[in-house]
């Protein structure tokens, strides 16, 4: 291992396309959700620093950009989270101690069990943080920073002090299994991060839907997962099943123009929980000469069950809210939709109720990660 600082700097920055010497990632857990999508409802609630460039930037959707002629009165202009330059104690001590850091707490949208985490120090060149550090803790209902901040709230280690690269996707494995719902991420001693991703398995309090009653069964909010798509080309398929209505093109599933005939798109999602399927929508929004011409509807109940038709092969509307009452509820744990031949979808409902084996599961599900 080398003791070498400045071993993980990235070059200055040379001119032209300013990612040309990114040292991009392939990291597996990034199939999995974001918990800390600001879609779901994520925020970085609080930083003890933020004088370069401010928190909020951690969560945005899009990658960081660089401009070289842009300064601000502070300095430069920085998309990302960046603290000052830690200062020691005096002229014979200049630089900080060892345990010296700066923090940031974020709220995942969805709680859940986090697999791995991306701190992306993209631009962050000669500024990024000598190592990263990552804590966890659960607090139900809605603290404020206050709250979390208190002597009693319990943090544990998910990813002690560790050493990062410049101007790169810098990717962790975390293999704690609880159920998490907010965490803090640090810089030692201080620096500038550009953009974090928390990915993990969302995992939903049972109390609450079973209180809900009727709710839609895909919503990733609800433990709702994509498991696999025929095409991610243009946009991920997981969109289809996310909070909200879609506001762009590229906010729902685009896949590209299928050109291999009797053959069609497809995406199959694993239900929050077993449930009773009583009725499905399908956005097309934005969706305007590349909406999925037909769709049809199948259920599984089980990991190997045999398929079953939800909804026959229906003529979708492009850039149209579809409402399908279905006309036998269907007790099923997936939901796989068929698009002919090929088109988008911008978001799917599956609205039903947990049947009492679904919410049983979800029960000890939940205590486990909680225990
Ligand atoms: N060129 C810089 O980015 N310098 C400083 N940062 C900002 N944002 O100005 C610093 O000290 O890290």
């Amino acid at each position: 291992m080398t003791t070498d600082p400045h071993a993980n700097d990235a070059a200055p920055y040379p001119g032209g396309d300013p990612y040309a010497d990114y040292r991009s990632g392939d990291f597996p857990f990034t199939t999995l959700v974001d918990l800390a999508d600001r879609r779901l409802g994520a925020g970085v609630i609080a930083a003890n620093d933020e004088f370069f460039a401010e928190r909020e930037n951690l969560l945005v959707r899009e990658p960081a950009v660089f401009d070289p002629e842009r300064f601000g009165h502070k300095g430069k202009i920085m998309d990302g989270w960046e603290t000052r330059r830690r200062r020691g104690t005096g002229p014979g001590s200049p630089f900080p101690s060892a345990d010296d850091h700066d923090w940031a707490i974020v709220r995942l949208g969805a709680a859940g069990v986090i697999r791995g985490v991306v701190v992306d120090t993209a631009h962050f060149r000669g500024n990024y943080p000598q190592k990263v550090s990552l804590q966890a803790t659960v607090a139900e209902g809605a603290p404020g920073p206050g709250d979390l901040l208190a002597e009693d709230v319990k943090w544990e280690e998910l990813l002690p002090p560790t050493p990062v690269r410049g101007h790169a996707a810098n990717g962790f494995e975390i293999t704690s299994e609880r159920r998490w719902t907010h965490i803090r991420l640090c810089q030692h001693p201080d620096g500038g991060i550009a953009r974090l991703r928390v990915h993990g398995e969302v995992v939903p309090d049972p109390a609450w839907l079973e209180l809900l009653g009727i709710i839609d069964l895909a919503s990733v909010l609800n433990g709702g997962v994509c498991e696999d798509a025929s095409d991610r080309f243009y946009s991920s398929p997981t969109q289809i099943i996310l909070p909200g209505t879609s506001r762009k093109m590229d906010d729902g599933w685009e896949n590209r123009r299928r050109r291999v005939r009797d053959t069609n798109d497809w995406v199959r999602f694993r239900l929050a929980a077993q449930g009773v399927v009583r009725a499905v929508e399908i956005d097309t929004a934005y969706l305007k000469g590349n909406a999925a011409g037909w769709i049809a509807l199948s259920g599984r109940d089980g990991e190997t069950g045999d398929w079953f038709e939800l909804l026959p092969r229906t003529r979708l509307q492009p850039d149209t809210p579809h409402r399908f009452p279905l006309a036998t509820p269907a007790v099923a744990t997936h939901v796989r939709l068929d698009a002919f031949p090929d088109g988008g979808v911008a978001r799917m409902r599956v609205h039903g109720e947990p049947t009492a084996r679904g919410l049983g599961e979800l029960r000890s599900l939940y205590a486990g990660l909680t225990a």
